[in-house]
């Protein structure tokens, strides 16, 4: 069987010009309930378990129901809780359930707002590091980074719910005449999946989780340029993949969701100033998204990740 390298989802809750019909794209009407969506996307946490970087989009004009699905409505009601909060939850029961590794979990929450990146568990100011943008960098693996950005490390489900939810906090919002509430970045929560052999599983060297990081550099990743890096655990040198050291490896895999800000015209939002800004920024992110989908949908040589922040954070799990 040939495995996918990337998972990816995009849920879009209106059909959207930019994508053709082949693509694959989701569409979700309002009447779908909350949990036939999540439905729809829970086998990949199976997958991220398994090593592979994830990525849920949710995509659609201003106001057709983005945050709603990806976020549940601000009233907390059980029943519509969105896919964010489900996808924690689903994957910290996964984990429970397979006590023979030992995983650790990291959450990261980051807005892309007028192409540039701010942290949003950041202390202070929206920044780890006082005065210091976040960047998209490269590490020698070949893997795409943040830095400075916040991880937290979490335990539980409530945990890193209650982090997203305080990082939603700074997310910038304003009304426009479309929508009182209307999102005017993306957001992106990143949860970074760390696995090993439990301690008791072998003889071997026990893991030893990295500690929480917030405001440092990220974690290095080492291994597979495509899909989750992998490296041997300290305990078995030399291992071979195929015998009992497979079962011996770290794997790194990482879930994105994201709320997208949603595509809009300037004529009926009736933005004006920095909200007409805000507007072209956004469009001009979406459309830089429409390329580098449309470039991996075609196989070409060429994928435009750099052309826009929002894409250059997503490119490990959009393709490479
Ligand atoms: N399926 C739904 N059922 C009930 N209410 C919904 C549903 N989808 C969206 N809404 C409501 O519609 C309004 C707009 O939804 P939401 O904020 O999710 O839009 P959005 O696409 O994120 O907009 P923007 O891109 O401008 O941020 C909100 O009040 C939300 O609670």
């Amino acid at each position: 069987m040939v495995m996918p390298l990337r998972c990816l989802a995009v849920v879009t809750v209106q059909r959207h010009w930019m994508f053709p019909d082949e693509a694959g794209v989701r569409v979700y009407g309002p009447a779908e309930p909350q949990t036939a969506v999540f439905e729809d996307v829970c086998p990949l946490l199976t997958s991220l378990l398994d090593g592979y970087d994830v990525c849920i989009l949710a995509l659609g004009q201003t106001g057709s129901g983005k945050t709603y699905t990806m976020l549940g409505p601000p009233s907390d009601a059980p029943r519509d809780v969105g896919l964010v909060p489900r996808a924690v939850e689903g994957l910290f029961r996964l984990i429970s359930e397979n006590p023979s590794r030992s995983t650790q979990v990291e959450v990261s929450v980051m807005e892309v707002y007028n192409n540039d990146i701010f942290d949003l568990l950041a202390k202070d100011g929206r920044t780890a590091v006082p005065g210091v943008k976040p960047e998209v960098s490269t590490t020698k693996e070949g893997r795409k980074e943040v830095s400075p950005l916040t991880r937290v490390a979490v335990c539980s489900a409530g945990e890193c719910t209650a982090l997203i939810r305080a990082g939603l906090q700074l997310r910038a919002q304003h009304a426009t005449a479309v929508h009182a509430a209307s999102s005017r970045s993306h957001l992106i929560v990143t949860v970074t999946v760390t696995t090993a052999p439990s301690c008791h599983s072998s003889a071997e060297q026990p893991w030893s989780p990295t500690a929480p990081q917030e405001a440092g550099p990220p974690q290095p990743a080492a291994g597979r340029r495509r899909g989750a890096s992998r490296r041997a655990s300290p305990g078995s040198p030399g291992a071979s993949p195929a015998g009992p050291a497979a079962h011996a490896e770290q794997v790194h895999a990482k879930l994105q969701l994201v709320d997208l800000a949603g595509s809009e015209c300037a004529g009926v939002s009736g933005v004006t100033g920095s909200a007409l800004r805000e507007t072209s920024c956004i469009n001009r992110s979406l459309a830089a998204l429409a390329d580098v989908l449309r470039a991996l949908w075609e196989r070409r040589g060429h994928v435009p990740y750099r052309n826009s922040k929002l894409t250059h954070v997503l490119q490990d799990a959009l393709g490479d």
